[in-house]
């Protein structure tokens, strides 16, 4: 099973500690079965003996640390392998690339942070447990072979019979555990389709009532399959239950019928029975438990290993550095095709482009011309299928893109806007307050411990915070997809004709995909995307309207 080979691989406590807590608490379990019997034997001659009282305190006493040990034990090695499983998703989403993430699902991912791992840490417990109450069934079988080997024998073969058409009967049940696992999953991604869709649902009836029309249908598949899981559990135990009381009879009427004086060891014999039809049952609960955290291992596994596949086919994305910082970047050929994720197969390229420090450049192009296609090549956030990019004359290996990205500061599209200034530093306080300043935001926004005081802001607003991080991580090379489209004039005017001049002049490489050709002339040169190529001869490129030196219009080379 695959739980119990990460507990071997990954578990840091000695296993022989674990046996040893397990037999100890066995070990006094007997011996409070051995007092309960010589002491019901010394009550019906009318006596009560302090000793075995004394005995029996010990007794549990030792019971009660070693199982106390033992499950806090079971606890901490449980969580730790847990947060580490945890922590290796987040670097392998962390180090995935795009189609990575798009094609292994983000409610896969969500699932398997919050249900799956939770089952895990919430089970193992009890499977713990469960093994404990199997070394103290060792020890309570041994006692009661001490006492009769007949009823040892009788006990254990109906036992071992009645737990292996148990186990057989599971195969069902856990079929029906890993049904129901695949029907919560699909009933999150629509739980998330309706939070992240939560104004358009709002703004109409009818699409709400055919979201929850599908969003029932899902629940309901959820609701049948977790009635149908519980069905098999309801008849498992009754039919557990109707094996327990079996086995108490078989003490009293089957065991007699094959041995001779076991009328002196009855008592005893059937008290031990008693005994262990609880550990018995512990046992047998652990079942579901063990299923469950192994359904939740194999779904953890599967999610890993597709990480994993990419990530190591990939090679190291972050093993090899650049040479020195991003001065040209060019792209020779490059062609990339979202393939069967795509309808429609788009393709881009392949697509020869220069950008250079100091140099302004602007893609232009119509809807679904490829123009956020071309930025994910270009900032190797989507590795391309063929050509080359070229740092400062030279190819980029793979095991460069993490530092090659390193070099970008980027508003994309779907941009998000983190509070805290993750991996900016501590930035200057008069550079901060100046940008707040010219970008209207003094008053609204400040920057308190390495974080934004707020981001409830406005569409346009939240943008010109983003470009501020952008401006305060000082990187390179600039790339904002449409960053202008939600400004007003004043700050559009800003943007062109104060920001980015100022950019270029700092050596930068500032690429923008825009659509505003009152400002054309600001850039050094224009590329205008048509159905994923690079193609200046037409389009709506437009006049350079706000003098100046013109831009370069022609395909790059
Ligand atoms: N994640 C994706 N999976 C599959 N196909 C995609 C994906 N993203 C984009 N495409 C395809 O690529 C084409 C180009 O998309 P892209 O986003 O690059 O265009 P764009 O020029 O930025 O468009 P817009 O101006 O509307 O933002 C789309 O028509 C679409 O068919």
């Amino acid at each position: 099973m695959l739980i119990f080979s990460l507990f071997r691989r990954e578990a840091q406590v000695d296993p022989r500690a674990i046996l040893f807590l397990s037999a100890l608490a066995a070990a006094a379990t007997v011996m409070i079965l051995a007092v309960v019997n010589l002491a019901a034997e010394e009550a019906s001659r009318g006596e009560v003996s302090l000793r075995l009282v004394l005995l029996m305190v010990c007794g549990g006493l030792l019971l009660a640390l070693a199982t106390n040990r033992l499950t806090t034990a079971a606890a901490e090695e449980v969580e730790r392998i847990v947060e580490r499983r945890r922590v290796r998703i987040f670097e392998d989403i962390c180090r995935g690339d795009l189609k990575l993430i798009e094609s292994v699902g983000r409610g896969r991912l969500y699932t398997a942070i919050t249900q799956n791992l939770q089952s895990i840490s919430r089970n193992i417990p009890f499977v713990v447990i469960g093994l404990q109450q199997a070394v103290m069934l060792v020890f309570v079988g041994a006692y009661l072979a001490w006492l009769s080997l007949i009823a040892f024998a009788l006990f254990m073969g109906f036992a071992v019979l009645a737990m292996l058409v148990h186990l057989q009967r599971l195969r069902a049940v856990d079929r029906a555990t890993q049904q129901v696992a695949r029907e919560e999953t699909e009933l999150v991604g629509r739980l998330r389709d309706i939070l992240d869709g939560f104004k358009e649902v709002r703004m109409s009836g009818r699409r709400a009532d055919a979201l929850i029309a599908e969003a029932l249908l899902v629940s309901d598949q959820v609701r049948a399959a977790k009635v149908g899981l519980k069905g098999q559990w309801a008849k498992e135990f009754a039919a557990v239950q109707l094996a327990f009381y079996l086995l108490v009879g078989l003490m009293v009427f089957a065991v007699p019928l094959f041995t001779q004086n076991f009328h002196t060891v009855v008592m005893q014999a059937t008290t031990v029975a008693l005994f262990m039809i609880g550990p018995i049952g512990a046992l047998v609960q652990t079942i579901p438990s063990l299923s469950d955290s192994e359904a939740a291992m194999q779904e953890i596994e599967a999610l890993t290993s597709a990480l994993r596949r990419q990530i190591d086919g990939e090679l190291d994305e972050a093993r090899d550095p650049l040479p020195g910082p991003v001065r040209e970047i060019a792209l020779e050929a490059v062609s990339y095709s979202y393939g069967q994720a795509s309808r429609n197969d788009f393709r881009v390229g392949p697509l020869n482009a220069t950008f250079a420090a100091g140099q302004i450049s602007f893609i232009t192009g119509g809807n679904g011309s490829g123009k956020s296609t071309l930025l994910h090549l270009l900032t190797a956030l989507t590795p391309p299928d063929a050509g080359a990019i070229k740092v400062n004359g030279q190819a980029l290996a793979p095991t460069q893109r993490q530092a090659y990205r390193d070099n970008f500061s980027t508003v994309l599209s779907d941009y998000h806007l983190f509070r805290e200034l993750h991996g900016v530093g501590q930035p200057d306080a008069a550079r901060v307050a100046e940008l707040l300043e010219m970008l209207q935001l003094g008053g609204k926004v400040a920057i308190e411990n390495g974080a934004f005081s707020t981001t409830d802001l406005s569409q346009g607003q939240r943008k010109r915070l983003a470009l501020i991080v952008a401006e305060l991580e000082d990187k390179p090379v600039l790339v904002l997809d449409e960053w202008a489209a939600d400004q007003d004039p004043h700050f559009r005017r800003i943007f062109y004709e104060t920001l980015l001049p100022a950019l270029k002049a700092r050596g930068k490489i500032v690429i923008c995909v825009t659509h505003d050709d009152r400002w054309f002339g600001v850039a050094d040169q224009l590329l205008h995307m048509r159905d994923g190529q690079i193609d200046n001869q037409g389009g709506d490129q437009g006049d350079d309207k706000a003098g100046g030196p013109g831009p370069t219009v022609g395909r790059q080379d």
